[in-house]
């Protein structure tokens, strides 16, 4: 039976299991409200190395307030979310400064945007929207940031003689796919995404998944995605937390949530999505 979630407190959450201890980022009572019901609220979840976590519910729920609060782009009013680092040690992300924040997004962390106008340069080359991220960690030379450029663009299937070219010259699933290079090169351990196939034609839009697909075996991604297409979900997410006016109103695996929906309006969601 999947999970009706929202009950556990913080610190019975908190408290340390064998597996608890391996997930990559714990989210206790995570709280952000904007008016009543608007925002999200009492928000817990574990997320595992190599998972992909869905967020779907209608618009308005509260899914990417979830995202922001998740990925540090804002703060909550209540809650708690740690990061384990890279390099072992937790971070508690609410209590890291700004700085750390941020660092923590260009590097162990991605954002892929719905709109890849919002996620790349577009006044800048292909080759410098990718390489970007690591020039930010430091890498100057030259050749080698070209060399890791061109290979990241043949990695998401564009062509890498494009490398000089503006990305406003490439069509929206290119746009998306240099948005996804952009985040990876650096090795992110964890990437979020949002809506990021919404904006393109439906032929587009699968080429795009199967790429995402085989980038998270390939690189064993954790990633947390706001997504209202339940196809999608289906097709990329393990697990899914189901959002209703700004409460995670069922979470569990994505098969099971989608062919045996508990919660009324899980059910409706699932049933509107068969009747289209
Ligand atoms: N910065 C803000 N200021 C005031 N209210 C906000 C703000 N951001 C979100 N909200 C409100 O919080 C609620 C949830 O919005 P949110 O954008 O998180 O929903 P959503 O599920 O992502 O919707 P959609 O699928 O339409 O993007 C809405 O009622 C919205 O108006």
């Amino acid at each position: 039976m999947n999970t009706h979630v929202d009950s556990v407190s913080p610190q019975a959450a908190w408290n340390s299991t064998e597996t608890e201890t391996q997930a990559l980022l714990r989210v206790r009572g995570l709280t952000k409200l904007y008016g009543p019901n608007q925002g999200c609220q009492n928000v817990n979840f574990d997320l595992y190395p190599g998972e992909v976590l869905g967020i779907v519910g209608e618009s308005g729920s509260g899914k990417s307030t979830l995202l922001s609060l998740l990925s540090g782009r804002i703060l909550p009013n209540d809650g708690e979310l740690i990061y384990i680092h890279g390099n072992g040690e937790p971070v508690d992300v609410y209590d890291c400064s700004e700085a750390a924040r941020r660092q923590l997004l260009r590097t162990e962390w991605g954002f892929v945007e719905q709109h890849a106008r919002d996620g790349l340069r577009m006044n800048v080359s292909a080759g410098a929207n990718v390489s970007e991220r690591l020039m930010a960690q430091g890498v100057r030379h030259y050749g080698f940031l070209h060399e890791s450029a061109k290979e990241w663009m043949t990695q998401v299937e564009i062509d890498a003689a494009r490398i000089n070219d503006l990305p406003r010259t490439f069509s929206g699933g290119m746009q998306q796919r240099l948005q996804i290079a952009r985040n990876l090169i650096s090795k992110p351990r964890l990437v979020f995404m949002d809506e990021p196939t919404s904006s393109l034609d439906v032929s587009v839009q699968a080429k795009l998944l199967d790429l995402i697909r085989s980038l998270v075996r390939q690189y064993n991604l954790s990633i947390i995605l706001v997504t209202h297409d339940l196809a999608v979900a289906r097709l990329l997410a393990d697990r899914l937390l189901v959002m209703q006016k700004s409460r995670v109103v069922e979470s569990g695996l994505t098969d099971q949530i989608l062919d045996d929906p508990q919660h009324p309006y899980t059910q409706l969601l699932v049933s509107s999505i068969l009747q289209a």
